[in-house]
């Protein structure tokens, strides 16, 4: 069958190809419905993301934050008609310590292979996660994104010192929202701060303890675990921030992608004698456990609902553009494109 796909071939340019592609595979057939934008999408779509980057890596089907239904399977194991989330990693070899996204070998969709802007999307059986029915199809869009902070908490709980009395939380965004409200359901008799720049952003924020300004922080505030969640251009204050205020012998988990190398005090690392965790991306147990999650405290589902930032039906390339440049000019939440096309 001919399958179209969506391809960004320069900053704000997509072109439809044309992929032949045989049913007669163990792949499973899926039909996106709803797809989400990453902060990384938009790198790519801005051409912010690095000329050597760019030069690579295009032309590229964006997008790997998304749901679908089963449209065709083989053997039969996917009824036609289930809703799925799609893991955008895709390994191509098992290693016994090393993580499926830390692997150099993986594929992940939407950088460097095609992502989920097709008309179908071939994906190998393991690839799948099944939904729930009732679950908001918008919020599920994004499950990809809450997988991240699913998977650094459990590097942070492999890794960290066991005293958890406070975490900080740094960036008032997209994934500073997730991590701060999966900590705080997680970890109930913790105190979860949030540190930020801007009011109305920390307002969403109800659930946790207190919220900060970064500019007004008290001077004998201490905490035990910090996870930092602003990347680009701040990620480099909000490191060297928690370095400041985080407790001897804690651990940093570092999520936020910065495009260039940020500078953050090493001697103090050394001298506090800190855990600086790196995590990135996520492999499929992350995806079967944040569903359980979700399925398991519905009332997550219901704060999350706060993180729908606009929606668009997608019909057509230009709706695409769209849906991408008022994701750039929106300030808070997701933007999750119903993919019609
Ligand atoms: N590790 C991984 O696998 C993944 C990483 N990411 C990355 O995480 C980062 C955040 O993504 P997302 O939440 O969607 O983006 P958002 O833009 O929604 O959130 C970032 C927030 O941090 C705020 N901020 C900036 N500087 C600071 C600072 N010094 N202290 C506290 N807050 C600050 C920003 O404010 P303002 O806008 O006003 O500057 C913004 O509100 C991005 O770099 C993204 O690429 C995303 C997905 C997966
Ligand atoms: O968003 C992400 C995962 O959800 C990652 O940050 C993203 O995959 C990084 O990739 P790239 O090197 O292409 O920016
Ligand atoms: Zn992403």
């Amino acid at each position: 069958m001919i399958n179209q796909v969506y391809r960004l071939v320069s900053p704000r340019q997509f072109e439809v190809t044309y992929n032949d592609e045989s049913l007669q595979t163990d792949y499973v057939v899926v039909r996106p419905t709803h797809l989400s934008i990453c902060a990384a999408d938009q790198r790519y779509y801005t051409g912010t993301r690095g000329k050597h980057a760019m030069a690579k890596k295009l032309p590229m089907a964006l997008i790997h934050e998304g749901i679908g239904k089963v449209v065709y399977d083989s053997k039969g194991e996917f009824k036609t008609g289930t809703k799925v989330v799609m893991v955008p990693n895709t390994p191509t070899e098992e290693d016994d310590i090393i993580g499926e996204n830390y692997l150099r070998s993986s594929k992940f969709r939407s950088s460097g292979y095609d992502g989920f802007m097709q008309d179908y999307v071939f994906l190998r059986r393991d690839r799948l996660v099944q939904l729930p029915e009732d679950m908001s199809p918008h919020v599920a869009a994004f499950i990809e994104l809450i997988t991240i902070t699913m998977h650094s908490l459990i590097r942070f709980e492999q890794k960290a010192h066991t005293r958890r009395d406070t975490f900080g939380v740094w960036g008032d965004g997209n994934l500073g929202f997730i991590s701060s409200l999966i900590l705080k359901k997680r970890y109930p008799d913790s105190k979860v701060y949030l540190f930020g720049k801007t009011k109305y952003k920390m307002e969403h924020f109800s659930f946790i303890d207190e919220a900060y300004n970064i500019d007004e922080i008290p001077d004998d505030l201490q905490i035990d675990h910090a996870f930092e969640c602003a990347g680009g251009k701040g990620s480099q204050d909000a490191i060297n921030q928690i370095i400041d205020y985080i407790h001897p012998e804690g651990s940093i988990a570092i999520l936020g992608v910065s495009e260039y190398p940020v500078e953050i005090n090493t001697r103090m690392i050394l001298e506090k004698g800190l855990t600086v965790i790196g995590s990135s991306r996520s492999g499929r147990a992350d995806f079967v456990n944040t569903v359980e999650f979700m399925k398991e405290i519905p009332e997550v589902v219901e704060y999350l609902e706060l993180l729908v930032g606009s929606v668009h039906e997608v019909r057509t390339i230009q709706d695409i553009i769209d849906a991408f440049e008022k994701d750039l000019t929106t300030s808070w939440g997701k933007t999750i494109m119903e993919w019609k096309i």
